[in-house]
């Protein structure tokens, strides 16, 4: 069962300043037979998406001008497609999401010994973006950036190499896959190597970052009343997803959230989001895909979103064969921390904050 959360609804649960206090730490949601107030969500009714609304599946195995051009179809309309043929072994996918099973099963107090701190990136916790929520989302997540060891073996002192390997042998695929698929986006539209020199670690002294988010959405009590992760957009280039085949739970808008499309998993496939970066890296060619995660009465899922940026000094800003009279300059050129930094100020409307100034001014004027 879906729930779906119209606009007011979630104007009302969103909190315009976020809330800058003490940190909130999850609560044990395995096992509670009902749903707490600090999870109980406004509901509306529920739409049921039209049955011709379906997120685009990219073969990666076919022809590459056929890949090409399917890949800009889904970015250009969508935001989001999945690929199968891929090439990342269905034994890494299933090995991983066993690792992360295994993590979200410990006990709540071992969990929170890896607790990640205010200003910290990995570690266990709360979605980022619940401080912009007046209620809580049904979610526990962990966040690894390169080697996980330092928690890893605090949870597990004797047993933490499996999940270790196993997560730096995923990080590198999805690496892999993240430029392979970047390459494919950048070509279709008509890019050459020479246009995205940023994007290549080795013309770089930077490497590109990158962060590995392990989802964990308990079987809930109350899935309509509950909320997985609000709708949001991602703010990386690109955001690889592996989804537990056991349940579903991934939605997409296309419409800033009244209408919702479910992405059904396909045992092996991968879902691609498109991110922030991207959208402003391509002058607001490629969308940037709204999505959220609801949550079910009887499964456990789990969901691993690898999310690929830029290096650490690059400022993104599209290039010159992307702007034109007819294509004029949308963004300010940032870099993935100044765009996170204004992401956790201004949440979904950090596009807006850094759109180009005379853009800026006459989108108001015609708001007047
Ligand atoms: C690199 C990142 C993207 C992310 C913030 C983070 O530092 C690590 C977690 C990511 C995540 C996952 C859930 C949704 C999201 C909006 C959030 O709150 O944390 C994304 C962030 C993002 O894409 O902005
Ligand atoms: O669990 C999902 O399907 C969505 C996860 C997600 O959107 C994220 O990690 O940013
Ligand atoms: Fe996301």
């Amino acid at each position: 069962m879906s729930i779906i959360v119209n606009k007011s609804s979630i104007s009302e649960s969103f909190k315009t300043n976020p809330i800058p206090t003490t940190q909130i730490l999850p609560l044990d949601l395995h096992n509670l037979l009902s749903l707490p107030d600090s999870h109980t969500w406004p509901t509306s009714p529920v739409q049921p998406p039209p049955p011709s609304a379906t997120i685009p599946v990219v073969d990666l195995g076919r022809p590459p001008h056929a890949v090409a051009s399917a890949v800009r179809k889904a970015s250009d309309e969508w935001g989001v497609f999945q690929v199968t043929n891929h090439g990342i072994p269905t034994t890494l996918l299933r090995e991983a999401e066993f690792e992360a099973r295994r993590l979200f099963a410990l006990p709540a107090e071992e969990k929170l010994a890896v607790v990640r701190s205010p200003d910290g990136i990995d570690g266990y916790g709360l979605a980022r973006i619940s401080r912009f929520f007046a209620k809580q989302m049904w979610y526990e997540g962990f966040t690894i950036m390169g080697s996980p060891v330092r928690h890893a073996s605090h949870l597990w002192p004797n047993d933490y190499a499996n999940f270790c390997n196993v997560m730096e042998e995923y990080q590198a695929q999805m690496k892999a896959l993240s430029e392979k698929l970047l390459g494919i986006m950048f070509k279709s539209l008509g890019l050459a190597q020479d246009d995205i020199k940023w994007l290549h670690s080795k013309t770089n002294h930077h490497p590109p970052q990158a962060v590995l988010q392990l989802n964990s959405y308990p079987a809930c009590p109350d899935p309509a009343h509950a909320m997985g992760l609000a709708p949001h957009t991602d703010s990386s280039l690109i955001t690889l997803l592996h989804q537990s085949s056991n349940a579903t739970g991934l939605q997409i808008s296309g419409d800033g959230g009244n209408l919702w499309i479910p992405v059904n998993p396909i045992p092996g496939a991968l879902t691609v989001n498109v991110g922030d970066l991207m959208h402003i890296a391509t002058n607001g060619r490629f969308k940037t895909a709204l999505h959220r995660a609801v949550v079910n009465r009887t499964r456990h899922r789990v969901s691993m979103a690898y999310f690929y940026g830029t290096p650490q000094e690059v400022k993104i800003s599209p290039p010159m064969k992307l702007v034109d009279v007819d294509h004029p300059l949308l963004y300010q050129p940032v870099t993935w921390k100044e765009y996170l930094d204004a992401k956790g100020k201004y949440f979904n409307r950090a596009l807006e904050f850094i759109k180009c100034e005379a853009l800026f001014i006459a989108d108001r004027c015609r708001q007047l």
